[in-house]
């Protein structure tokens, strides 16, 4: 019932790199080294976006990154910086340093700093060891990361790299802006110092700023607007069109940040043991235990692919759903990093922190009581004011989000829960209005020679993203800590009150929650339970870039195919609809030999052309055909071996497909017998 099929390609290997920079003399001047270069993760030649190099001795200073595969090459120089002043910089002089991505040769060549005084020119001694790895490398160090083993292969701490790491090194926070957004405008609980409520680092809402659409906390408005003007945030909103050299550097709105996330692309991997990766050895006893870097990447992965093809044309709205406490922001925010890593533009809107903007954190005046303790009460499903503020708030965070798609935004993740059908049909249609079309948004252009307007489209795919989970203990840990993180529990003193108002609004959640069954969806099923997790696919064609390590093994969503992969443990399952069998409509169930007996026509029908014929109300086999397609597509594409589990192969058997330049070899193992043959297809 098992198929195997492996490709002899490595594409899906990633280049780690590790930069060294020795010079006694840089601390005693106050310089920090820096590295910038021409992809975007690197600050597309804008020094005000290099990379930060993290001291690790006195006189040296290290950087580490992966470079996925499908980059050609990654020039690069380092340049200096007075720690007291980041907008001065020193680029070494020479040319550009070239990282060819698929081999690991690179030139070593001192870097040499000239300066106009008296220093004269400043040597350093420049170490690049870069180092080719297979997934499963990277899945290997990933499960390191998750159980927190020492460092096996490298002493190298784990990195986040970030464009604005110094502040963040001050601050303890990514974003100064947000920080203070944070600091000011919403009371934060106290959750120690360096956990982030991951909301809060989501994009500031437009829409409530430009409106002039009233806070009920006035210090929020004025702190904002002031905000945007620069005072709180000079970099934020700056933008630069030359680097300090000349060269062109591309608009950007944001802050670009690359994580290399801790363990998946930590520098601290670790080799593949004799033991097998499994989703089921996840930790999940403390928040500092940090939740599996998994899903985030999974979930990019089931929808990075929609981002092939010419970049600037696609867009890809991920909306995801789930009820309070699901993980869906934690999960939002992992997908942003991710596909912004991959180099794709994306920001994550989050309706919490609009509503909060809007209304403040408690939402007493639109209830039913005064009592703090009834804030619940906002989010029941039977509140009209309390629904109807909510999709407002939601309204206006989709209309920022699709806008900034048509400014040039490649990828919009919306977070809220988006519990209904309703809600998300509402979602929808906003889409289709700018989009015109499901698949199409409109955007003016002048075509000059006709002299009139014609218009420029560009295809615009709705996901949504469902995160559910069953099981109690992870969902008990999750509300605690919301009522701990939350900024709308900012305000209460009394813990064990804010879990029950919190219990209270899960349930009104639960009451009118629908499950995604339409459009395009991928379903994160109990990812952290201990029990493996699921996804569920539908409607996502191509999906699956061959890169990403953690989608080893596709099942149909049958019980009989989803139990026969049980036992192998190591890797996440995925259940793909596309590879169901054949729907038999009315003679499901039935035996041929039934068939014949209650159903003589249908019996002959098929008979005559088993090909065509199709049952009623169910398939034919070119129905499965043409749905298998994607499957297909996808398996073409990975460059790992993949177990696939599905109907109709001989019972007993594994088949392995091995796809090379000379064609398709198939072999075929039977379980029971040992006996084993060969045949070229
Ligand atoms: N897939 C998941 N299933 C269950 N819990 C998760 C998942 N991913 C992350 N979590 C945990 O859920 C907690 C709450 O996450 P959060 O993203 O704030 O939830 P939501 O946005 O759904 O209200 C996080 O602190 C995280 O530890
Ligand atoms: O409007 P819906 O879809 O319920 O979603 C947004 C709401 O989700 C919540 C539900 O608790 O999420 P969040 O935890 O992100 O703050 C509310 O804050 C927020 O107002």
């Amino acid at each position: 019932m098992a198929a195997a099929a492996r490709s002899s390609g490595g594409m899906s290997d990633q280049l780690f790199v590790s930069i060294k920079l020795e010079c006694p003399r840089l601390a005693e001047m106050g310089l920090v080294p820096h590295v910038f270069g021409s992809h975007p993760v690197a600050g597309a030649w804008d020094p005000s976006k290099a990379l930060l190099m993290e001291q690790e001795e006195a006189a040296l200073w290290g950087l580490s990154c992966i470079v996925p595969s499908h980059r050609e090459t990654l020039d690069f120089k380092f340049l200096l910086k007075p720690k007291d002043n980041s907008s001065h910089c020193i680029v070494e002089e020479g040319p550009d340093r070239s990282l060819v991505c698929g081999s690991n040769e690179v030139e070593i060549r001192n870097a040499l700093f000239k300066f106009n005084d008296e220093t004269g020119v400043v040597e350093c001694k420049i170490f690049v060891e870069t180092e080719i790895l297979s997934p499963f490398d990277l899945a290997a160090s990933w499960k390191a990361h998750q159980e927190h083993l020492q460092p096996r292969v490298r002493g190298a701490h784990d990195v986040i790299m970030n464009a604005d790491s110094e502040s963040r090194a001050k601050n303890g926070f990514a974003s100064g802006l947000e920080l203070d957004l944070e600091k000011y405008v919403v009371p934060t609980p106290n959750m120690g110092s360096d956990v982030v409520y991951a909301a809060n680092l989501t994009e500031n809402p437009r829409s409530l700023l430009t409106t002039g659409i009233s806070s009920n906390n006035d210090t929020t408005k004025g702190f904002l607007h002031n905000s945007i003007k620069g005072d709180a945030s000079p970099n934020l909103y700056a933008s630069e069109n030359k680097g300090a050299d000349g060269r062109h550097v591309p608009p950007q709105e944001e802050q670009r940040a690359i994580f290399v996330d801790r363990g998946v692309g930590s520098p601290e991997f670790a080799r593949p043991t004799n033991e097998t990766i499994s989703m089921s050895n996840i930790k999940f006893d403390s928040e500092a235990k940090d939740m599996p870097a998994a899903e985030g990447a999974v979930a990019a992965a089931a929808v990075a692919d929609q981002m092939y093809g010419p970049k600037e044309d696609r867009k890809l709205a991920i909306v995801l759903v789930g009820l309070p406490a699901r993980g869906k922001t934690f999960t939002a925010a992992k997908l942003t990093r991710y596909l912004r890593w991959l180099g794709h533009e994306t920001k994550h809107f989050n309706v919490g922190k609009y509503r909060r903007l809007k209304h403040g954190i408690n939402q007493t005046s639109l209830s039913a009581s005064n009592s703090v303790e009834q804030t619940a009460d906002f989010f029941r499903g039977d509140n009209k004011e309390g629904v109807e503020a909510r999709n407002e708030v939601a309204a206006l965070a989709m209309e920022d989000m699709l806008s900034w798609m048509q400014e040039g935004g490649q990828v919009g993740i919306f977070d809220a829960t988006n519990s209904t059908r309703n809600r998300r049909n509402m979602l929808m249609k906003m889409a289709e209005g700018k989009c015109k079309s499901p698949k199409l948004i409109i955007v003016p252009i002048m075509n000059i020679n006709r002299k009139r307007r014609t218009y420029k489209a560009y295809s615009c795919t709705i996901i949504f993203l469902e995160t559910i989970c069953n099981d109690q203990n992870v969902l008990e840990r999750n509300m605690r800590l919301k009522v701990q993180r939350s900024p709308d529990y900012a305000e209460q003193t009394d813990f064990e009150a804010g879990v029950r108002d919190f219990k209270e609004r899960l349930a009104y959640y639960e009451k009118v929650y629908e499950p995604v069954e339409e459009g395009s969806y991928v379903k994160m099923i109990d990812m952290v339970s201990g029990t493996g997790g699921q996804l569920q696919i539908n409607d996502i064609s191509g999906y699956l870039p061959g890169r990403i390590v953690f989608f080893l093994i596709w099942t149909s969503t049958l019980q009989r195919s989803i139990l026969t992969a049980q036992p192998i443990i190591g890797f996440p399952k995925i259940q793909w609809r596309a590879l169901d069998e054949i729907n038999a409509g009315i003679c499901d169930g039935m035996t041929y030999d039934e068939i014949k007996k209650i159903k003589p026509e249908e019996y002959e029908s098929r008979s005559k052309d088993k090909l065509r014929y199709r049952y009623p109300r169910g398939e034919s086999y070119l129905d499965v055909i043409q749905r298998l397609e994607p499957v297909i597509i996808e398996l073409e594409r990975q460059r790992a071996p993949v177990v696939v589990i599905s109907h109709q192969i001989p019972l007993h058997t594994i088949i392995e497909i091995q796809m090379g330049v000379a064609g398709v070899q198939e072999k075929r193992y039977k379980l029971m017998d040992a006996v084993n043959s060969t045949a070229g297809i």
